[in-house]
Formats: C-alpha cells, structure tokens, sequence
C-alpha cells in the first residue's frame, strides 16, 4: 500500500494537473521538436503533452519534470525542506533544490526538450490500454511482516545475495516508514537466504558507462543520504538480525542499529578501497567510536573482512550465535523484548540518539557529496566493470 502511495504520489507530481493519473491514453503526439528558445507557448504546450504520453516515464522523470516545472515557474527552490519520512514531497524538493540557481528560461527550455524526447520515444497505437502501467500493490524486494510486536524486513533478492539495488532501497525506506507508525514495538531488517546482503547492486551502476552520469551521480547521492537519513531518525529500537555475510552499505548501517545478533556465519566487510569508492552510512564517524580508530581504518580503507566473532570483539555486533539455533534464540529473544513499554523504549531512544542526530546528518550529507564524485572517478568505473565482467570477487 505504502509502495502503491509513492507511485500515486510521484504520477501526481511530475505534472501541474491534479487530474494526471498513472494510465496513459495512446494518442499520437505532435511535438514542437529542437526549439532553440522555448516560448511561454511552446511550454504550455509540454504541459499538455505530458498528460498524454502512453507510457509512464518512471519516477526519475517524473520528478525532473516536476523540479523543472517549478524552476521555470518560481525559480529556484525557496520553500523549508521537508522531514525525512515525508518521502514524496522530500524527493521532490530534493530534485528542485538540485537545480540550484538555473534561470527560469533555462528550466522552460529544458522542460521542452525534456518532454519532446519522451514524447518522440513514445509509441502510439491509437488504443488505450487499462491497467497496462499500474504497478501492483506490496514490496517486490522485501517480505515484511509484523507479529508478537516485532516487524520484520526482509531483504528478499536471495540470488543475488540481496544485493540493494534501487528499487530495495526505496522500498526499505517505505517499510521503514511504515514500520515507524504501526503498533509494532521493535524493527529488525534481516535476510532471506545465504547471504544478510552483499551491498549495493553494482548494476546500480551500469548507467553510469554511458550518457548522464553525473546526474546518475547526483541522483544516487540523492537516494543514499535519503536512504542513510531514514536509519538515522527511525524512532524505534532497529534490530539487525545478521543471517549470513554482509558487505558494504548493509555492514555501515549497522552502525546505526540499536542491536546487531549475528550468526557464527556471518562475516563483515567492506570494499570501498577496491571499489575505488569511499565510507558511507555514516561509518566514517560511527566505526572509530564503536571500535578504534585504527580498526576502523582497517575495515573502512583497507577492506578487511571480520569474522562475526570479531566484529563482536569490536563492538560492531551485539552478539554472535551458533548458527544450528541462531534464529530460534534471537527471535525468542526479541519476542521477550517486545513485551517491554514501547513508550519507554522509545524515549530510551530519543534520548541516545538526539545527542548526535544532527551530526550524523552532517556526516551523512559529507559521505554522500564525496561518493557523488567517486562514482565518476576511473578507479570507480572500472572496478565496477571488473566486478560484472566477472574478473573479480570482492
Ligand atoms: C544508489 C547508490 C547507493 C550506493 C551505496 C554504496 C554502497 C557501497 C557498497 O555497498 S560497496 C559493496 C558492493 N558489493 C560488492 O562489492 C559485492 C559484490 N559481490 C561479490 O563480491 C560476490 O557476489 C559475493 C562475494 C557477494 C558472493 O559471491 P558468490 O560466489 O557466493 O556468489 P555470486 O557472485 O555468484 O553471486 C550470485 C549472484 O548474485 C549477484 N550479486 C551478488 N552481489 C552482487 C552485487 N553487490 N551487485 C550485483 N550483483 C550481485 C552475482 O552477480 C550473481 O548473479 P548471477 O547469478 O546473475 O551471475
């Protein structure tokens, strides 16, 4: 549902027209193609032409479109930014905001193009075709599920080890979102199959070896400080539940976990270094208070990879068990858990966490600027080709 409201709430937003909705009817497009300088007219003209393309142009349209048309009409961002669970209007002042100080002509220009090129990739048939865009409702890279107190997030890409690709890390921040206001009183992530998650799907990135890449780069430091930030201000005790390897990002937000179980199995690395790419999750900061700066610099530079007994020994993790009984001893122990208060939990909570929310913003904000650049570099590039190459495992 959660998911359905995000697709309805971005359908809405790309364009002016309260009437927009998902389903496009097939109508053959007249465009005013390569207009060197786009009239008021011209632009009116867009507007009409995006409420009849046929196909849905995806969310990262969707939103351009929207951030343009505001830049064109009002100029450059000027309204407070939204909360961090306020994913639509967050992502759509995010986008606008990104245009910085870009002329209104500019922006009207842009909007033109950016509509004419949607419009001559759209086939027409002359038939409309119901329900053929509408997404179907629920997670498709998750189970969640919430019973004796407890919600559980599940990564469910087994075959690829849960690697996070964009989808998943929308969908975790919807979860998230929901799992903070339903009557649930603790949240654990957690991984179905072999592997807890094997980090960012590196096909992430594949776009990025051709066309747009700088604004690929924008727009994935966009999605990863959102991302980070919904673990930062998540308001109820957040457990990780460790069934198997963890590499990158989903070993750097553990840093932001109240509790981490982990299974003897489990190992913990992350690769920025061969990846030619650098901390992010906020572990730039979080990993030399939780171990030594020096370990930190270990896993964090040089990539080195913990054993679950090691990471406990570094306080990474809260507790390693066998892995014969790992999931029925965590979850009788969560199951215990969720009988306390959730109200005193939850003020337990704030008051850990509000000492440093705002620095781990900042820390937030500074890791992802500095990825945005990395992704770009040739180191990046092409350790993430040798990767889907299949030359190396990491
Ligand atoms: C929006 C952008 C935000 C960016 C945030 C940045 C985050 C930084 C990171 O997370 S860095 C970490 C990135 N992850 C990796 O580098 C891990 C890469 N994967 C591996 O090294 C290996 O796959 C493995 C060690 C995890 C597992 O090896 P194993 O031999 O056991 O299994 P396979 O390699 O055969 O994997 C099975 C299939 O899964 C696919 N896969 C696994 N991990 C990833 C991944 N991270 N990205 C994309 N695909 C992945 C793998 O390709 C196999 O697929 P196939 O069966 O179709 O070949």
């Amino acid at each position: 549902v959660a998911m359905a409201h995000l697709v309805a709430g971005l359908a809405r937003c790309w364009c002016p027209s309260p009437l927009q909705v998902i389903n496009f009817p097939v109508v053959q497009l007249h465009m005013s193609l390569m207009a060197m300088r786009a009239s008021q007219k011209d632009f009116e003209n867009a507007m009409n032409q995006v409420k009849l393309l046929k196909k849905d142009p995806g969310n990262e349209v969707k939103l351009k479109l929207y951030a343009l048309y505001k830049q064109a009409t009002e100029g450059p961002c000027n309204t407070p930014k939204p909360g961090v669970f306020d994913l639509i209007s967050k992502a759509k002042w995010d986008t606008w905001s990104a245009l910085g100080s870009l002329p209104k002509e500019t922006a009207r220009q842009n909007y033109v193009d950016l509509v004419s090129s949607l419009s001559s990739s759209s086939k027409s048939s002359g038939q409309v075709e119901p329900g053929a865009d509408r997404k179907p409702p629920g997670y498709e890279t998750l189970v969640v599920t919430s019973e004796d107190g407890i919600t559980k997030i599940m990564l469910n890409r087994p075959t690829k080890k849960n690697a996070m690709n964009r989808q998943m890390y929308h969908e975790i921040m919807l979860a998230l979102e929901a799992a903070s206001k339903d009557d649930s009183r603790i949240t654990v992530i957690t991984g179905n199959g072999d592997y807890y998650s094997s980090g960012n799907d590196l096909t992430n990135f594949t776009d990025m070896a051709s066309g747009k890449v700088e604004e690929l780069a924008k727009n994935s430091a966009i999605l990863l400080r959102n991302f980070v930030g919904c673990f930062i201000d998540f308001p109820k005790p957040l457990v990780a539940v460790v069934n198997g390897p963890a590499v990158g990002i989903s070993v750097t937000t553990l840093g932001l976990f109240d509790a981490v179980y982990s299974t003897d199995r489990a190992t913990f690395h992350t690769p920025f270094s061969h990846l030619g790419q650098s901390p992010e999750g906020c572990s730039s900061y979080t990993f030399p208070r939780i171990m030594s700066p020096s370990k930190a610099t270990e896993m964090l530079i040089f990539g080195k990879k913990l054993t679950a007994r090691e990471a406990c020994a570094q306080g990474l993790v809260t507790e390693v068990f066998p892995d014969s009984t790992f999931q029925k001893e965590v979850w009788t122990r969560l199951k215990a858990y969720a009988k306390l208060p959730p109200n005193a939990m939850r003020i337990s909570k704030e008051v850990i966490r509000n000492k440093e929310k705002e620095k781990l913003h900042a820390i937030n904000a500074e890791e992802c600027s500095v990825l945005q650049e990395r992704w770009l570099s040739d180191e990046c590039m092409n350790a993430v080709m040798n990767f889907l190459s299949r030359k190396a495992k990491l």
